[in-house]
């Protein structure tokens, strides 16, 4: 359904989250495909099934717990998405976008965004960790845009910039953090290019996104980012690399979902410590905000 969902609806679903939680979180998380773990760093949690929440989609996706974790992580309230939503899951794109905005009704400031993806870059590995620089929306360049429809002013602008959409301080501040743990190895950054999925690309589609500059692909975290910074909040996203794409026709590798969650299980460890230290320091920058 191309149901979308009003100011007031985003207001009511937050409102019935504060009503039951104390903790008004002001960072958001989104975990994705084998990256649950992250949720489980959090402290004090106050746990909702996503299918009790109001207006929340259902996650369908083996890999996706469905979820939404409140707690505190080193002592900063946060709220965790443990499973997302995504396009190939027959949700409309207004629906899979809907956590974001109410995150911002929240008092989230900042969105953490986490991903699997496909490696296209040649000097990727399986188990590096993207962050990612930018975003290619192939869906929607033909009019899949989660702003399609009328704009509400309470969000943001009619016409929003997405040229500074992954903030680069905080992509400076991730890297500088890699240093400090000894993850430079891994830690790469890059053009993470969404298509709509649930088929993996083509060999063609392959070659094409990344002759088009993209380093890694996947199914999902653009159209969440569009949404984000249409209503004002900082976004962070990486991408966890599972699989080097099919890249050219002799090759025997096919792209699986098995091996996109065990990746996630051998990373997420770093990740967790990355994302955390991440947190406590981000929350600093807010103070002075
Ligand atoms: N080649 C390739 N490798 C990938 N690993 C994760 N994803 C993101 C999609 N993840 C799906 C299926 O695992 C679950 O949301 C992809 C992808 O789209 N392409």
């Amino acid at each position: 359904t191309n149901q979308s969902y009003s100011y007031d609806d985003c207001k009511g679903t937050a409102d019935w989250l504060m009503a039951q939680t104390a903790v008004r979180p002001t960072i958001g998380i989104v975990c994705g495909s084998g990256l649950g773990g992250l949720a489980d760093m959090l402290k004090d949690q106050v746990v909702f099934n996503y299918k009790d929440i109001p207006d929340f989609p259902e996650s369908t996706v083996h890999g996706h717990a469905g979820r939404l974790v409140f707690g505190t992580l080193k002592g900063r309230p946060c709220v965790c998405m443990q499973g997302r939503f995504h396009q190939y899951e027959g949700y409309s794109i207004q629906k899979i976008t809907l956590p974001m905005r109410i995150f911002k009704l929240l008092g989230v400031q900042t969105v953490i965004l986490t991903n699997a993806a496909g490696g296209l870059n040649e000097d990727f590995k399986v188990g590096d960790v993207m962050i990612i620089k930018d975003h290619i929306n192939m869906p929607g360049m033909v009019g899949f845009n989660p702003l399609v429809g009328s704009n509400d002013n309470r969000f943001g602008v009619r016409f929003p910039c997405m040229s500074d959409a992954y903030d680069k301080e905080l992509r400076q501040l991730a890297m500088n953090i890699a240093q400090e743990l000894g993850y430079e190895d891994f830690m790469k950054e890059g053009v993470y290019c969404v298509v709509g999925g649930p088929s993996f690309e083509t060999i063609a589609e392959s070659r094409l996104v990344h002759r088009l500059g993209a380093d890694a692909v996947g199914m999902s975290t653009a159209p969440e980012v569009i949404v984000a910074r249409h209503c004002g909040m900082r976004v962070f996203a990486l991408s966890l690399i599972t699989n080097q794409s099919v890249m050219d026709y002799d090759s025997e590798e096919k792209a699986n979902h098995e091996e996109v969650l065990q990746t996630g299980k051998h990373r997420a460890e770093q990740l967790e410590r990355l994302v955390s230290t991440m947190v406590t320091r981000i929350e600093h920058n807010n103070n002075y905000a």
